[in-house]
C-alpha cells in the first residue's frame, strides 16, 4: 500500500518498483507505481478537498502543521534513519536533514506572515486590504539527494497558504515519501489535502500535465526543469517553481589561513558526496607559490576524506552515491574531463561494484580549451589557475547557471569587487558554499532557476495577492467629480 489517494493507503496499479539502500544494494522497499488514472483520482481529491481546506483559515490549518511538527519531533531518528538507508548519507547528516524540516514549520509560518498574510491601509471613507490566496491544487516535485527537507520546503508553505497538493517524490526515494504521508496522515490532515502519488517518469508526466493542476513546483535536475519550463509555455493561469541545479564556482584570493580554506572547500564541494545543487564544482586558485601550496595541502585533505556506509562506526564524511548508476556517471564524467586534457589531482575511483559508494576527486582543468558547463552532480571538483582577479571572475560567470558562488578572501575589497560582478542567486564571503539558510530565499538565475526563489520566498509563490478596496457602507463621496449631479 503505497500510494496515498483521497486518504486511503491503496497499492499502486502499475509496474514493479523498488528501492535500495546504495551502500550494499540491499532492497528496502518495493512497490507498483501509480498509473495515470490514479493520478487523475489524487488530482480530484485533492480538488474536492481544496475549498474546505482553504475555508478552514489559517489558524486551523496552522494547528495541523503543528501536529505534524510533533510528529516529524517523535520520530527523527526514524526519519534520519530512513533517509540514510534509502539516499547512503551518512546519520550524522541525515540527522541535520530532519532537523531543518522540523525548522521548516516555524520559518515557513514567519514568511508567510511576512510575505503575505494580510493588511489593511485606512483610505479616505474606506480602507485599501491585501489579503492572500492559495492557487489551488499543486504538484510538488521532490529531487533525491534532500528527500525530505526539500520536498518538505514545498508541501509545508503550500498547505498553510490553503493549498491542496499532489507530492510526486523521487523515484528513488520512495520509502522517506512514504514515511512523510505517515506522519501528515497522524497529524490529522483532512482527506485529500495531501496525496502521495509514487512512480518514474509515467506518473511524473502524467501529473505535470495534467490539466487541473493550478501550479507545480519542482525542485530537481535542470534538465527536467527546462522541460516542464517548456510543457508549460502558453500557461500563464498556472504558477511554475523551478528550483535547478548549479555550476557553482568558487574563487580563492589572498587568503592567510590555508587549512581553514581547505575546509571551507571540502565544505562546499564534497559535503553529501557532493549531492547538493549549492556544491562547488569550478574552483579557482591563483597561480603561484600560494595557489601551489594550497592546493597541495587540498589534495592531501581530499585523500584523506572518509567514505562509508550510511551507518558506520565511526562515521564518514562521504556516505554512498545514491546509485551505482551515478557513481559510474562520476567516473565517466571524470574520464570526459580527462580526455578534454584535465591532470587528475585525486582520482575518484568506483570504490565497490553494485554500490554507489566513490572516492572523492579533484582534477585540474585549466589546459582544458573548452570546459562543458555541466553540473557533474558528485564528488569531483574541478581547479582552475587564474593570472589576474578579473579572469577569474569571467570564467566564473560562464556558466548557463547561476545558484551558488563564493569567494575566500581576506579583503573586503575584493568580496565587494566578486559581489558585484558574479551571477548568482546565493554568494558567499569566507564561508562554505553549501548549507544555505532556510531563514533567506533560496534560489539562482539562468538555467538554476525561474526567479521563484524557495526557502523563505517559497510563501511568495503558494498564493496570489488580492487588492480590495472597501468601504462597510455605500456612501457619497463628500465632492463630486465635475460634471456630476446627484
Ligand atoms: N535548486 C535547488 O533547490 C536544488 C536542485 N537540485 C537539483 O536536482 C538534481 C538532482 O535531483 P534528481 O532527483 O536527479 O532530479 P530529476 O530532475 O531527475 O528528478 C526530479 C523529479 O522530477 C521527476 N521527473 C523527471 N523527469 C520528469 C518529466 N519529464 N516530467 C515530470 N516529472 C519528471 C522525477 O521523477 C523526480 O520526482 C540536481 O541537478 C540538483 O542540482 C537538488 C536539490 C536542490
Ligand atoms: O530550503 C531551505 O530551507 C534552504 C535551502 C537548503 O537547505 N539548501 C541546502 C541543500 C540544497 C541542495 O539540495 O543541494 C544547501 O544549501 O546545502
Amino acid at each position: 500500500m503505497t500510494q496515498f489517494i483521497k486518504g486511503q493507503w491503496v497499492p499502486g496499479l502499475g509496474h514493479d518498483v523498488t528501492s535500495k539502500n546504495p551502500a550494499t544494494n540491499e532492497v528496502i522497499w518495493s512497490s507498483k507505481t501509480a498509473t495515470p488514472e490514479q493520478v487523475n483520482t489524487a488530482v480530484d481529491a485533492a480538488r474536492d478537498a481544496q475549498f474546505d481546506w482553504f475555508m478552514l483559515g489559517f489558524d486551523a490549518r496552522l494547528a495541523i502543521v503543528e501536529a505534524y511538527r510533533t510528529q516529524l519531533e517523535e520520530n527523527k531518528a526514524e526519519i534520519a534513519e530512513v533517509i540514510a538507508q534509502e539516499t547512503g548519507k551518512p546519520q550524522w547528516e541525515t540527522a541535520t536533514e530532519a532537523g531543518a524540516m522540523i525548522g521548516k514549520i516555524g520559518l515557513s509560518v514567519a514568511a508567510y506572515n511576512k510575505r503575505t498574510g494580510y493588511s489593511e491601509n485606512d483610505i479616505p471613507a474606506g480602507r485599501a486590504v491585501l489579503r492572500h490566496k492559495p492557487h489551488g491544487v499543486v504538484a510538488v516535485f521532490g529531487p533525491y539527494n534532500f528527500p525530505g527537507h526539500l520536498p518538505n520546503g514545498h508541501i509545508v508553505p503550500a498547505l498553510l497558504a490553503g493549498n491542496t497538493v499532489i507530492f510526486k517524490p523521487s523515484e528513488l526515494t520512495p520509502k522517506v515519501a512514504e514515511l512523510m504521508l505517515k506522519l501528515w496522515e497522524k497529524a490529522g490532515l483532512p482527506v485529500g489535502v495531501i496525496n502521495l502519488v509514487q512512480g518514474e517518469l509515467e506518473t511524473g508526466k502524467a501529473l505535470a500535465a495534467h490539466p487541473q493542476i493550478d501550479g507545480l513546483f519542482f525542485t530537481g535536475s535542470s534538465r527536467t526543469g527546462h522541460i516542464l519550463h517548456q510543457q508549460y509555455a502558453g500557461e500563464p493561469g498556472k504558477i511554475l517553481a523551478l528550483e535547478m541545479g548549479g555550476n557553482n564556482p568558487l574563487i580563492i584570493k589572498g587568503v592567510e589561513n590555508t587549512k581553514a580554506a581547505v575546509h571551507d572547500i571540502i565544505q562546499s564541494a564534497y559535503i553529501s558526496s557532493g549531492q547538493r545543487c549549492t556544491c562547488a564544482r569550478r574552483l579557482y586558485v591563483e597561480k603561484g607559490a600560494q595557489g601551489d601550496a594550497l592546493l597541495e595541502l587540498l589534495a592531501s585533505a581530499v585523500k584523506q576524506i572518509k567514505v562509508g556506509a550510511w551507518n558506520a562506526q565511526p562515521q564518514p564524511f562521504m556516505g554512498s552515491m545514491i546509485s551505482e548508476v551515478a557513481a559510474k556517471g562520476m567516473v565517466e564524467a571524470q574520464r570526459n574531463l580527462l580526455n578534454l586534457g584535465g591532470e587528475s589531482l585525486v582520482e575518484l575511483t568506483h570504490l565497490e561494484a553494485g554500490t554507489g559508494l566513490v572516492s572523492p576527486g579533484l582534477i585540474d582543468v585549466t589546459n582544458v580549451i573548452e570546459l562543458p558547463d555541466e553540473e557533474y552532480f558528485g564528488p569531483l571538483l574541478q581547479v582552475i589557475r587564474y593570472s589576474d582577479f578579473d579572469e577569474a571572475i569571467k570564467l566564473a560567470n560562464s556558466t548557463r547557471y547561476g545558484l551558488s558562488a563564493g569567494i575566500l578572501a581576506d579583503s573586503r575589497e575584493d568580496y565587494d569587487y566578486f559581489l558585484a560582478r558574479i551571477r548568482a542567486g546565493i554568494v558567499n564571503w569566507n564561508k562554505q558554499i553549501t548549507g544555505a539558510s532556510g531563514a533567506a530565499p533560496f534560489g539562482g538565475v539562468g538555467a538554476s532557476g525561474n526567479h521563484r526563489a524557495s526557502a523563505f520566498y517559497a510563501a511568495d509563490y503558494c498564493s496570489y495577492p488580492v487588492s480590495s478596496v472597501e468601504a462597510d457602507v455605500v456612501s457619497l463621496p463628500a465632492n463630486l467629480s465635475p460634471g456630476l449631479s446627484l
